[in-house]
């Protein structure tokens, strides 16, 4: 009968590990609209505790609160709340490979795997469109949430009060060059250089090339890449801020990619290139001699579009797994693997 006892409160105890793919916004025209999922990662682990804790492994969360006030947190209390369950105390660990203020999406990782995480731990009290909802209202754009919470390329459209979204498929053949550069550029910034009014001849050409993307995109013609992926709302205002960005955007295409935009609010550039020329030097030089010549050092990787949002596995308390670490259940090998 003990025995019995003790078997179903070590059931009841439960961890949930969450792992979010990261984003690239804008994709040049479709401002605070489109985005992409990339095979760039964080993870979230999150259980039930007697007092809450925050461990954070790796060396990309320099900066982020190990206490309540961390995001992570905060947005997981926000979802209980809604759900009407309380669990004021959690055992939260976050992982990121994702550098931080980059314009790669990692506040909507976080905003995203703390969502996914508690929603999962309330047996998923509320549905995916509320956790759109949700962090859309949160982030105040929905291309970085949309592509972090439904992976591919998301379309999107935030009145203020509702989000909708359309799912694309990442046209296949296509490879993605990011071109992190070493210094920090925060969203909140990049949104302050911009200005409050522009022309109607600028706006006709970011709905035009946006709306072309978008077809383009969805149609795989990747061969109208380079002409749609031109913008007059933000990458002008922002190019001061990111020395050797207006020279890559301009002459990429000369050295292999299909079409280079800002990723997010910068100051990281993603380039588009066919697969088949993924293994080519000449791009990643190219963009390396720029930022050279600008004294700046970047870092390139080269990624894919990822397929998918979040994968989430929930660990009960008879897994010798929930007993683990953070730092050992994040790094490991089966973290990789998603439900
Ligand atoms: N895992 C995380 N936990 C808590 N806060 C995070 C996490 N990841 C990112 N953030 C917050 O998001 C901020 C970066 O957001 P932002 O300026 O929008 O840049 P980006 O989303 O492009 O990386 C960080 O400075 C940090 O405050
Ligand atoms: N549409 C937003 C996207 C910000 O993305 P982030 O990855 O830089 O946070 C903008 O361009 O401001």
């Amino acid at each position: 009968m003990r025995y019995e006892m003790e078997t179903t409160r070590q059931e009841a105890k439960r961890r949930v590990v969450v792992k979010v793919p990261a984003s690239s916004a804008n994709l040049g025209p479709g401002f605070d609209s489109l985005g992409m999922a990339l095979s760039l990662f964080a993870w979230i682990s999150m259980s039930p505790s007697v007092a809450t804790t925050i461990t954070l492994v790796g060396d990309n969360l320099q900066g982020v609160s190990e206490d309540k006030t961390n995001l992570v947190y905060i947005i997981a209390q926000s979802v209980f709340a809604r759900a009407g369950i309380e669990m004021p105390e959690l055992d939260i660990g976050i992982r990121s490979d994702i550098p931080l203020t980059r314009g790669l999406g990692s506040s909507a990782t976080a905003i995203v795997g703390a969502l996914v995480a508690a929603n999962a731990l309330t047996g998923y009290a509320l549905t995916n469109d509320e956790l759109f909802q949700m962090a859309t209202a949160i982030e105040k754009h929905p291309d970085n949430v949309g592509a972090s919470l439904f992976g591919g390329i998301v379309v999107a459209a935030w009145d203020g009060s509702r989000a909708e979204y359309v799912r694309i498929e990442p046209p296949s053949g296509m490879n993605v060059l990011v071109a992190i550069p070493e210094f920090e550029l925060s969203t909140t910034k990049a949104r302050n250089v911009l200005p409050e009014q522009i022309s109607m001849k600028d706006a006709v050409f970011n709905v035009t090339h946006s709306s072309l993307l978008t077809a383009a995109l969805a149609m795989g013609r990747l061969d109208l890449l380079s002409h749609a992926m031109r913008d007059r709302l933000h990458q002008p205002y922002r190019a001061p801020l990111i020395p050797g960005m207006d020279r890559i955007l301009r002459e990429a295409t000369e050295h292999g990619a299909l079409g280079a935009v800002l990723s997010g609010a910068g100051p990281t550039l993603l380039l588009l290139v066919r697969s088949e020329n993924s293994d080519d030097g000449q791009l990643v030089e190219f963009v390396r001699s720029v930022m050279a010549k600008e004294g700046i050092d970047v870092t390139t990787r080269w990624l894919e579009p990822c397929l998918h949002g979040p994968t989430v596995r929930l660990i009960n308390g008879n897994d010798p797994e929930y007993n683990l670490e953070h730092r050992q259940l994040l790094t490991k090998a089966e973290v990789e693997v998603g439900a």
